[in-house]
């Protein structure tokens, strides 16, 4: 499998629009990967709080238009990265959608664990409720957007429901990178999953960006690290590695499920 990780630069002097046509350039330009993953928020940026109502779109707006687009010119499977998603009956959510290489709708995923504990996204975003895999030849991709990294459980369960390689969609902050890096290793080695984690460049409402985009194996070794500008990260993987190495450390068939809580005195 050939992956190629486009690490987005995010900053305000570029419109919407521009990196948006930018943006479908580059995809096109990753013709022959088997998997393109962009980062999240990328129109806004994850932190730019006052963009989400500004720049939110439906479902099926410009982004969706120009990235079925390019999924379907690059003939590629297409991790489209998350959009401010305006749904018509309910909040604005933070929603990554997953193109075929035939430009159609694979999956929508709206982010479940919302950043900013009593503010920014956290009370302008609705929660996502449901976990979203998504079936590529190969391999089973297991949906994820940035603060959700911090949720193993979350992953744990995309595992239970057959992912293989676990997709982060992020914008994480330069500040807290030693946590991007050391989660998502431990995402990777505690599911025995690959680990393909996209961040944002730049800077944006003053808040500079870890890059750092990274490639993880099942075993926890970094297949693929982007500095902190942007660039697009290219790297081949097997994802029958999945499988080999949950058979030769079956560790996940140790979990013990349903430990009774302990006892008050
Ligand atoms: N956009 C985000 O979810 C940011 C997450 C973050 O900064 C952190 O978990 O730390």
């Amino acid at each position: 499998m050939r992956a190629s990780v486009i690490q987005i630069a995010v900053d305000e002097g570029e419109s919407v629009e521009s990196r948006r046509w930018r943006v479908a350039s580059l995809v096109r330009e990753q013709a022959g990967a088997d998997l393109v993953v962009l980062p999240e928020l990328w129109t806004t940026g994850a932190f730019a709080y006052e963009e989400f109502g500004r720049e939110a779109e439906p479902l099926d707006g410009p982004t969706y238009e120009a990235m079925a687009k390019a999924a379907s010119d690059a003939g590629v499977w297409l991790h489209a990265g998350s959009i401010p998603e305006r749904d018509p009956e309910g909040p604005l959510y933070n929603t990554s959608l997953v193109f075929s290489p035939s430009g159609d709708l694979a999956a929508a995923y709206r982010k479940i664990h919302r950043f900013g504990f009593d503010k920014g996204e956290a009370v302008l975003m609705g929660a996502g409720a449901e976990l979203v895999t998504v079936r590529l030849p190969g391999t089973v991709l297991g949906l994820s957007t940035c603060y959700d990294l911090r949720f193993p459980e979350l992953f744990r369960s995309l595992v239970d429901a057959g992912a293989e390689t676990l997709v982060v969609s992020a914008g994480w902050p330069e500040r807290r990178r030693s946590h991007w890096t050391l989660l998502a290793q431990a995402r990777a080695v505690e599911n025995q999953s690959f680990v393909v984690a996209c961040g944002t460049a730049g800077t944006h409402a003053g808040v500079p960006q870890a890059g750092h985009s990274i490639v993880v194996d099942p075993w926890g070794e970094v297949l693929a690290e982007a500095g902190a500008d942007e660039e697009v990260l290219t790297v081949e993987f097997d994802p029958g590695k999945v499988a080999t190495t949950r058979e030769q450390f079956p560790a996940l068939k140790d979990r013990l499920l349903g430990l009774e809580p302990p006892r008050r005195p």
